[in-house]
């Protein structure tokens, strides 16, 4: 008998790889339905509205919060992140195995409004690497990797609070390690 799909969420420091991860994964295992979250960043060269995220505007933002839309929201190095609940659940429902992609704060939103998700914190083999990699991609200015920065050394302090740690040395066994704690492979 197969387990009934569980929510998954998965955290980690800005530039460890969750997008790399996440993007490998679904090339791989189109069965995992990942979440599209509301945000109030400009896109990044390449961001397409609707596959990478909703590029929303603050007030489209504080409709979609008032409402109620929003299973999570938090704000992260000056702008606004939220997972639109409906989708979610209709996935859930209908049997797929969902997975978010989320900061810290959401990921604690997340434990306390459904206690059965499984939460999952993507770690950098070392602060350098994590320093090199949110440096090397080459997307923020100095300005907001010093912000990304500052926000790592909390989230990295929180990883005690998550069920389970994957150490991002390897795209590939990374994605594979996920996939398992998801019960899809
Ligand atoms: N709470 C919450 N965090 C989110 C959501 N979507 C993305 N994030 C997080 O916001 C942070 C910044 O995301 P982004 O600007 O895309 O930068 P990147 O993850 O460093 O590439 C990351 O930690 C994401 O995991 C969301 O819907 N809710
Ligand atoms: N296992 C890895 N080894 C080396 N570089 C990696 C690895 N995973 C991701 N990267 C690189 O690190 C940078 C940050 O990755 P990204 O997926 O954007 O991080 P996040 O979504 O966590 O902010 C990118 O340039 C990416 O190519």
């Amino acid at each position: 008998m197969s387990e009934r799909p569980r929510l998954t969420v998965l955290s980690g420091p800005s530039g460890v790889g969750k997008s790399t991860v996440v993007a490998h994964m679904r090339k791989e295992y189109p069965g995992v339905w990942l979440s599209v979250s509301a945000t109030t960043r400009s896109p990044r060269p390449g961001e397409q509205h609707g596959v990478h995220y909703f590029f929303v505007s603050d007030e489209e933002m504080d409709k979609l919060i008032a409402n109620g839309e929003l299973l999570e929201w938090a704000e992260f190095a000056g702008n606004r992140y939220g997972t639109p609940r409906a989708a979610v659940l209709e996935h859930l429902e209908a049997g797929v195995p969902v997975l978010l992609e989320i900061d810290l704060q959401g990921a604690r939103q997340v434990r306390e409004s459904m206690p059965e998700a499984q939460l999952v914190f993507l770690a950098p083999p070392s602060w350098e690497e994590l320093v090199r990699r949110l440096t090397g991609r080459g997307t923020e200015s100095p300005e907001v990797i010093e912000r990304r920065l500052a926000a790592a050394r909390v989230e990295l302090a929180a990883e005690p609070e998550f069920d389970v740690t994957l150490v991002n040395t390897s795209v590939e066994d990374v994605a594979r390690e996920l996939l398992a704690l998801m019960n899809v492979v």
